[in-house]
């Protein structure tokens, strides 16, 4: 890993310039890209040793690389963890991170919500091999503390929870989860390191689609994992990155997510600040049934949000009074805001996660996991405010109005 004389800096200049110093790249001010796949090796023992492990050079970018172990170092610095693993997508970091932590009947014990090919990669895909999967309601956890049990070796959960923006108290879930022996995997793609830390909150792995906001852009699809120990951070890359998934990421997609990182924090707080306005729009509106979102005083859990996240986040989920038809009606009526999955874009997206995100569970798992057929999600982006709530307040005029 390289390292930093950037080590006690804010998080915004760690971001900006942590693990790197141009004097030692001729004074490159932006960080090479190694597009290499393979090195050169000065002899044919340093490659041997290499592949045992007792020399640390590079010897093939599946397993590392320049460009990816500087973004490595800086995402590890700013989650707070001892290292980090990054991947060709977040996905890649999920089930690289789950393979490497699991085996044969250990159980999973999983919050009810999650994003859809994570529910399916659990349910479809770990249960194959013999990996059995239980899913709690996480925002009590006294629940979690009742359903661990022997063979529970992985607590996993998101918060907030894609699509319905449920909380878990990490840390109270994290006490629980180790006093029982298990360790706590946190999908933080929703929040990213500047709005939630959950390793300071006790968890073990920090979990986060890069494609989303640490990007920033929508032009990449890249992972990451972040872990409290160095040692489990190895094991995800040696057995999980390199011989279970091969999600490798390419170089030049970590220099966009370092580029993306240079504006995380101003392009966050923009998210939150018209997050929470579009937020309130929707509320006052006599269409909606229900608007969920965690910097509303009317959700459910407020209270846990201002504990646990720096601000609210970009994300806002909401149901029409009239329902499924209603909010195809919104989503259809929609000019500026774009109708697309994914997330964390300069461009407002709105989805149907029952039809599209979480088409994965069926009507009946969708059901019993507490996402609404109605419901639509929106990842609020960087346009102008008042552009933005007018094409919002006329669809939702529309959809009124049939
Ligand atoms: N994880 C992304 C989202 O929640 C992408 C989704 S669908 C293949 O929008």
């Amino acid at each position: 890993m390289p390292t930093s004389p950037h080590k006690k800096t804010g998080f915004s200049t760690r971001a900006i310039h942590f693990g790197y110093t141009p004097a030692q790249h001729q004074g490159a001010l932006v960080p090479p890209i190694y597009t290499s796949a393979t090195y050169a090796f000065p002899d044919a023992a340093y490659g041997g040793r290499c592949f045992a492990g007792t020399e640390p050079g590079y010897f093939y970018t599946r397993v590392g690389n320049p460009t990816l172990a500087l973004l490595e170092a800086r995402l590890a610095s700013l989650e707070e963890g001892a290292g980090a693993v990054v991947f060709g997508s977040g996905m890649g970091a999920v089930t690289a991170t789950l393979w490497s932590m699991l085996e044969q009947g250990d159980e999973v014990l999983a919050d009810l919500t999650l994003y859809g090919c994570t529910f399916a990669f659990l349910n479809h895909g770990l249960t194959r091999f013999g990996v059995t999967v239980r899913h709690v309601d996480m925002t009590d956890p006294a629940k979690v503390a009742q359903a661990m049990g022997p063979k529970t070796r992985v607590v996993y959960l998101e918060s907030p929870a894609n699509p319905n923006m449920r909380l878990v108290d990490i840390a109270a879930v994290c006490t629980i989860a180790h006093a029982g022996g298990a360790r706590v995997v946190v999908d933080n793609t929703y929040c990213t390191p500047y709005l939630q830390q959950p390793l300071c909150l006790g968890a073990d792995v920090s979990v986060h689609s890069m494609t989303k906001y640490l990007g920033g852009h929508g032009d990449l699809m890249a992972g990451a994992a972040i872990f409290a120990d160095a040692e489990l951070a190895q094991r995800v890359r040696v057995f999980g990155l390199k011989d279970m998934t091969g999600a490798v990421m390419s170089a030049q997609d970590a220099h966009l997510v370092m580029r993306g990182l240079k504006t995380l924090t101003l392009r966050m707080d923009r998210h939150c600040q018209s997050a929470q306005k579009v937020a309130e729009l929707l509320q006052a509106h006599a269409a909606t049934a229900v608007v969920h979102f965690p910097g509303l005083p009317t959700f459910a859990q407020h209270d846990l949000a201002k504990r646990q996240m720096r601000q609210f986040g970009g994300m806002v989920a909401f149901e029409l009074k009239g329902g499924l038809q209603a909010g195809i009606r919104f989503m259809d009526a929609l000019q500026l805001v774009t109708r697309a999955v994914s997330l964390g874009d300069a461009e407002t997206l709105a989805q149907h996660p029952a039809s599209m995100t979480h088409a994965t569970y069926t009507l009946e798992e969708r059901q019993a996991h507490g996402i609404s057929e109605g419901l639509v999600r929106l990842s609020v982006g960087l346009e102008d405010m008042d552009d933005l709530l007018a094409d919002i307040q006329q669809a939702l005029d529309q959809a009124d109005k049939a």
